[in-house]
C-alpha cells in the first residue's frame, strides 16, 4: 500500500520549458553580476570552491569560474555548486515577480488530493531544495509549501543511482516499497525501483512507451494500482 510520494519536479509536475525557458536563462543573465557581487559570502564562497575542486584547477579566477558555470548552464548538467548558486539567484527573480513557479493544473490538483488522504510528499529534484521551496512558495497556486513533508536535492546522491533512493528511505518513515517516485526520467525511475519504491512514469508528450507503469497526466491515477 503507497503512503508516501516522491516526486521529480521538471517534466513531472513542472513543464520542462518553465525550466529551461524561464530559470536557465535567468540565471546564465545575472551569474557573472551575482558573484562579482556575492564571491565573498561564506554561502556562495563555498560553491566557488566547490567548483574549482570539481575542474581540479584550485587557483582559477573567479572570471574562470563564472564561465564554467556558464557552460554548465548550458549543457544542463546537474552539478551540486551550480544547483545551489542556481537556487540563490532564482531568489531574486521570485522576489521581484520576474516569474511564478510554474505547476500542471493536475499535478496540483493530484498532489493536493494526495495531501488531503494523509499520503505524505516529499520532493526529490536535482534543484537544490533552496530552489524547489521558492517555486513552491512563489507558485501559479500561492504558497503550496505546506503541502511537502521533506525536500531532497543532489546532496543525497545523484537521480540516476539507486544508493541516492537508499539514502532517502533511510530517513523516511516508510518502507520503500511504500513510496511511489514519479519522474519524467527512464533512468531515475530505475534507480528508484532498484532500490525498492514503486514507480510512475510521466510522459507529458504523450507518444513513448515505458517499461514502467506510465501516464501522460495525473488526472487518472490512483495509488491503490500500486500493490
Ligand atoms: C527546483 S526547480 C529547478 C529545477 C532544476 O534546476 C533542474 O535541474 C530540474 O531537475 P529535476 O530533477 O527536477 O528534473
Ligand atoms: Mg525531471
Amino acid at each position: 500500500m503507497i503512503k508516501a510520494i516522491l516526486t521529480d519536479i521538471e517534466g513531472t509536475i513542472t513543464r520542462i520549458s518553465f525550466v529551461k525557458d524561464v530559470l536557465f536563462p535567468y540565471a546564465a543573465k545575472q551569474l557573472a553580476t551575482f558573484l562579482r557581487l556575492n564571491a565573498k559570502k561564506a554561502h556562495v564562497a563555498e560553491q566557488i570552491v566547490a567548483v574549482k575542486t570539481i575542474i581540479d584547477e584550485p587557483n582559477a579566477d573567479l572570471e574562470r569560474v563564472i564561465s564554467v558555470l556558464l557552460t554548465w548552464i548550458e549543457e544542463d548538467k546537474k552539478i551540486t555548486p551550480l544547483k545551489q548558486l542556481q537556487g540563490l539567484i532564482w531568489q531574486t527573480g521570485y522576489e521581484h515577480g520576474d516569474f511564478k513557479g510554474h505547476l500542471y493544473p493536475d499535478a496540483f490538483d493530484f498532489l493536493q488530493a494526495q495531501h488531503a488522504q494523509n499520503i505524505a510528499l516529499y520532493v526529490y529534484s536535482s534543484g537544490s531544495v533552496r530552489a524547489q521551496q521558492l517555486l513552491f512558495k512563489y507558485s501559479d497556486y500561492g504558497d503550496i509549501r505546506a503541502l511537502f513533508n521533506d525536500f531532497f536535492d543532489t546532496k543525497v546522491g545523484a537521480k540516476q543511482e539507486q544508493a541516492a533512493y537508499n539514502t532517502i528511505i533511510e530517513q523516511l518513515p516508510f518502507d520503500a516499497s511504500e513510496v511511489l517516485f514519479l519522474s519524467d526520467v527512464a533512468a531515475e525511475l530505475d534507480a528508484a525501483k532498484a532500490a525498492g519504491l514503486k514507480t510512475l512514469h510521466l510522459i507529458r508528450d504523450g507518444q513513448a512507451q515505458s517499461e514502467h507503469p506510465y501516464v501522460h497526466d495525473f488526472t487518472n491515477v490512483k495509488l491503490e494500482q500500486f500493490i
